[in-house]
């Protein structure tokens, strides 16, 4: 990372879009391990596995735990857990819990550019459940604050959430795809203000407005 690792990267954030390329190596075998851990995660919610089957499956995932925390540096190779704030704007933010593929409490969602506006698109699972049959909405803030930041940061000049406030119109479907959009409304001094929508299908599910406050990330860092 260069000395200045966020004013030129947090510039290119504009121009930021997700790579073509699909990972090799380390990268995409972390990928597979994230996925089959969501599979884990999903199935914990209602299976009939017996007690003998999960010890068995306790006790090898404690080995392997025990087995990755010997090799943990400290270092975060492929960029900043948020988007916004992306050391490398071209990172794929393998560690967001919204976003990252790396990550097996990410949903994952899928974020693109889409002209001003910021899309980002998840099926969320069982393990995801707040109402029955349906998302908690403490998950549809945070993909809200993902999407909403994104957008934020294609100023240039990106800030933490001061506020963000949501509206739940609909109970959000659990299976279902569905649909964040997030675009800058204004900016006001140091204050951006970015507004979204949750749509499943053509049901507005929520939405939401947030308030961001530009700051000096290289101070986050110090
Ligand atoms: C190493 C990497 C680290 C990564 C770090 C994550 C960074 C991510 C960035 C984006 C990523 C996107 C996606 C996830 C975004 C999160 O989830 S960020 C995490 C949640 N948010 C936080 O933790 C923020 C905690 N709050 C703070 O740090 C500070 O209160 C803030 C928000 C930086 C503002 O503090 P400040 O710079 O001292 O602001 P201050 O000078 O008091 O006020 C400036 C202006 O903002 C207004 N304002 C201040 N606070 C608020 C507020 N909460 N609401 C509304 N307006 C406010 C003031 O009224 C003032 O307005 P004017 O008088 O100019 O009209």
């Amino acid at each position: 990372m260069s000395d200045d690792p966020f004013g030129q990267s947090i510039a290119s954030l504009a121009n930021w879009v997700p790579p073509d390329e699909p990972p090799t190596g380390q990268r995409a075998a972390l990928h597979r391990l994230a996925a089959a851990m969501r599979i884990v995660a999903e199935a914990l919610t209602d299976m009939q596995a017996d007690e003998a089957d999960l010890l068995a499956a306790a006790e090898a995932m404690e080995q392997f735990g025990a087995r990755l925390e010997a090799t943990r540096t400290g270092h975060r190779p492929w960029g900043f857990a948020e988007s916004a704030p992306a050391g490398d704007a071209r990172a794929m933010f393998d560690r967001s819990p919204v976003i990252g593929l790396g990550n097996p409490v990410a949903p994952p969602l899928r974020m693109e550019i889409d002209g001003d506006r910021i899309v980002g698109r998840a099926t969320f699972g069982a393990q995801y459940e707040g109402p029955p049959g349906h998302v908690h909405g403490g998950i549809i803030a945070a993909a809200f604050d993902e999407v909403l930041g994104m957008a934020q940061a294609r100023t240039g000049r990106p800030g933490m959430t001061g506020t963000l406030t949501i509206r739940y119109r609909r109970p959000t479907p659990l299976h279902t795809e569905v649909v964040f959009e997030a675009r800058v409304d204004r900016v006001e001094g140091r204050k951006i203000f970015a507004a979204g929508t949750l749509h499943a299908g053509e049901t507005l599910c929520a939405e939401a407005e947030g308030i961001f406050i530009s700051v000096d990330f290289s101070r986050l860092t110090r």
